[in-house]
């Protein structure tokens, strides 16, 4: 079976309820989309969200922590995001690997956790500017691979998403040369580890916009995109949608 093809939003550390209007005007943009949207807003607004959407887009959040409850001020756990409406959550970001020092073994144990409370992770992977430029990018995948994913991943319950850092915000890509060769490394790996690894999602992520989002998908093994500032307005999104749709 072929990967899902997933246009995943992540709204970072933007939008109150008004931004919830976006929402609407995706609907209306896209009322049947030919892949599956999702929407990670701030835990502040999964609930609101979810109920806006009405199953027709589905909510995720942007971190959990790794145990199920407790003395964790701040924190959010698997089980909370799900009793909110999330079906899906963000793991290891690259802004949570820099602002927050989170490890491999870390976004490992979130992901057990999103796991075992029944969330899709969203396994986030990717070189800075000089990994890359020190020729160290695939090895890096490889091991961010081997350290983040656990070893309960399947298709079903995992994404993953290739995010060079220095594509985040920044309007700049990488060729399509380099995001297909990231996206054959991933896919050997994956499909060397796990049983249904070849039919795991697999995203890019770093400045897709409606301009370049056909053309990224079109590069094989890429299964849909997780984006960060086009997924704010509808009037972005939409299309990115629509050409993931007819990818
Ligand atoms: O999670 C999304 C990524 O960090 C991409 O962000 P961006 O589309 O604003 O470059």
């Amino acid at each position: 079976m072929a990967p899902r093809k997933l246009a995943a939003g992540n709204w970072k550390m933007n939008g109150t309820l008004a931004a919830l209007a976006e929402i609407d005007r995706l609907l209306a943009d896209q009322p049947a989309p030919g892949c599956d949207v999702l929407v990670c807003p701030p835990a502040t607004l999964i609930h609101a969200l979810t109920a806006r959407a009405s199953g027709r887009i589905d909510v995720g959040g942007q971190d959990c922590h790794a145990n199920a409850s407790g003395a964790h001020t701040g924190d959010i756990s698997a089980a909370q995001l799900l009793d909110a409406g999330a079906s899906h959550v963000i793991l290891g970001h690259s802004e949570r690997r820099a602002d927050h020092g989170e490890t491999d073994a870390q976004v490992r144990a979130k992901a057990e956790a999103a796991h075992k409370a029944g969330l899709v992770a969203v396994i986030c992977v990717g070189e800075t500017e000089a990994q890359r430029d020190a020729g160290q990018t695939l090895n890096l995948i490889a091991s961010q691979l081997a350290g983040s994913i656990p070893e309960g991943a399947t298709a079903a319950n995992t994404v993953i998403a290739y995010e060079p850092v220095w594509a985040i915000g920044t309007g700049r890509t990488p060729t399509t040369d380099q995001i297909a060769e990231v996206h054959a490394l991933m896919r050997d790996r994956l499909s060397a580890r796990f049983a249904d690894g070849a039919e795991m999602a697999l995203l890019y992520g770093g400045s897709v916009k409606p301009g370049n989002a056909a053309e990224i998908f079109s590069i094989a093994h890429v299964n849909g995109a997780l984006v960060g500032g086009a997924s704010l307005k509808a009037s972005d999104f939409g299309p990115i949608v629509a050409a993931l749709s007819a990818a």
